[in-house]
């Protein structure tokens, strides 16, 4: 919208009218937001917008049940689609209290609206007409804070379609390439195990024959490496933080993991391109054969390939699907969320948070709704002690 246009006014009958999924929308104070497309992917649960559709959910949104982050707020920004009409409207409790007051008192008797930044498209530092990899490397020390600032819009990296194609993938095509290969060498690894030829030498007179029935552990250790592998490359080179000044690394960032943060849903860019992908896990392939011993190195591999798959499916799950409440994957998704939208120095483990606990990069649990409503001994400790 732009700011010469004036706000489109709805009725409180025509807002009301929007509960379904097929099309819902809610209130903050008078600004009237469609969420429609939100609802799905809403970690709190759809039915937690829905039962509220039609109505005000500002004290919603600060809590209790969860006190959202200043990106949700941003977020939901996106959805405005107009202002609920004063004159039409009926007269709600919001409306009769501001009615009483002059324009500027209106504004400080809603600060749960207005205390939040709000994300306008057309001042959001880069011109989103023109493809952003080459945009981005300008945009310095405002990089960071910019990048984490997620928005919901697909995004254009190059002016080329080709090299657009090159960089989007569907889900489905990282099974569909890699687990062909997981299972032909699976078997290859197999066989050449059954022949009791591949031997670990533990002294250089002294060594085991490793049994073919010992793949499935191997595949299963290979797995495993899998998730410190996830974590490393997650933390130390998706989450580098490059200098301000330099444009080129600013520019690789943002590419390889700087978008996902700016637009964690386009769906296009969720799973790492299996044509990208390649000439990385070829070189896997190499760093396994020259560290592991012979035979046990393409187990290893076949593992860790194996996990690379499940890491994709279980990501682009986490942020698409709508696990049960309480299920390990909505604990997953519910941390993952958390990464994205609040601790994005924190939670880098995507299949598993295992490897954040000795990394010390553990993201702290939101204290539960009774703690909230009831305040901890400690802190009436801290209350005793403050007024000492
Ligand atoms: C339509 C506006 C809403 C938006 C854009 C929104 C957005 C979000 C986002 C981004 C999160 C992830 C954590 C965070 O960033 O704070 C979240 C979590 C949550 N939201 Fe909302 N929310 C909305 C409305 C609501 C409402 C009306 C309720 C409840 C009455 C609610 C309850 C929750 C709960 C309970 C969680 C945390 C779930 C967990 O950690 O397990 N949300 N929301
Ligand atoms: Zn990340
Ligand atoms: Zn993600």
């Amino acid at each position: 919208m732009t700011p010469t246009m004036s706000p489109r006014l709805f009725s409180q009958k025509e807002v009301a009218q929007h509960c379904t999924k097929d099309s819902c929308w809610i209130l903050l104070g008078t600004r009237v937001y469609d969420v429609t497309k939100f609802l799905r992917l809403h970690l709190g649960g759809e039915a937690l917008i829905l039962s509220r559709s039609g109505k005000d959910v500002s004290r919603f949104m600060d809590g209790p049940p969860h006190r959202h982050s200043e990106n949700a707020w941003r977020w939901i920004e996106q959805y405005y689609i107009g202002d609920m009409d004063r004159n039409r409207a009926a007269e709600t409790e919001t409306l009769r209290k501001r009615r009483k007051t002059s324009e500027n008192a209106e504004e400080k008797e809603q600060p749960s609206v207005t205390s939040h930044s709000r994300v306008d498209p057309e001042t959001d530092l880069v011109d989103w007409q023109k493809p952003l990899a080459w945009q981005v490397g300008h945009l310095g020390e405002k990089y960071d804070a910019w990048v984490h600032q997620p928005v919901d819009r697909p995004l254009r990296f190059f002016q080329s379609s080709l090299m657009e194609a090159i960089t989007k993938s569907t889900w489905y095509m990282v099974p569909l390439v890699w687990m062909p290969l997981v299972l032909y060498l699976s078997w290859y690894c197999y066989t050449s195990l059954a022949e009791e030829k591949t031997r670990i030498f533990l002294t250089s007179e002294y060594s085991v024959v490793v049994h073919q029935y010992s793949f499935p552990l191997l595949l299963l250790l290979g797995m495993f490496m899998w998730t410190f592998f996830e974590y490393c490359i997650h933390r130390f080179v998706f989450h580098m933080r490059p200098p301000a000044n330099n444009y080129y690394l600013i520019t690789l960032h943002f590419l390889l993991h700087g978008q996902h943060h700016k637009s964690p849903f386009d769906g296009s860019r969720l799973v790492f391109p299996p044509g990208l992908a390649s000439p990385i896990v070829g070189g896997v392939y190499l760093f396994f054969t020259v560290t592991f011993p012979e035979g046990v190195s393409l187990c290893l591999f076949v593992g860790g390939l194996c996990g690379y798959v499940v890491y994709d499916l279980i990501h682009y799950y986490l942020h698409y699907g709508s696990p049960q409440k309480g299920s390990y994957m909505y604990r997953l998704k519910a941390y993952h969320v958390k990464h994205h939208f609040v601790h994005q120095r924190a939670g880098f483990g995507i299949t598993t948070s295992l490897w954040d606990h000795p990394f010390n990069t553990v993201i702290p649990e939101e204290p539960s709704e009774q703690e909230t409503q009831h305040s901890p001994p400690s802190s009436w400790f801290h209350f005793l002690f403050c007024l000492q």
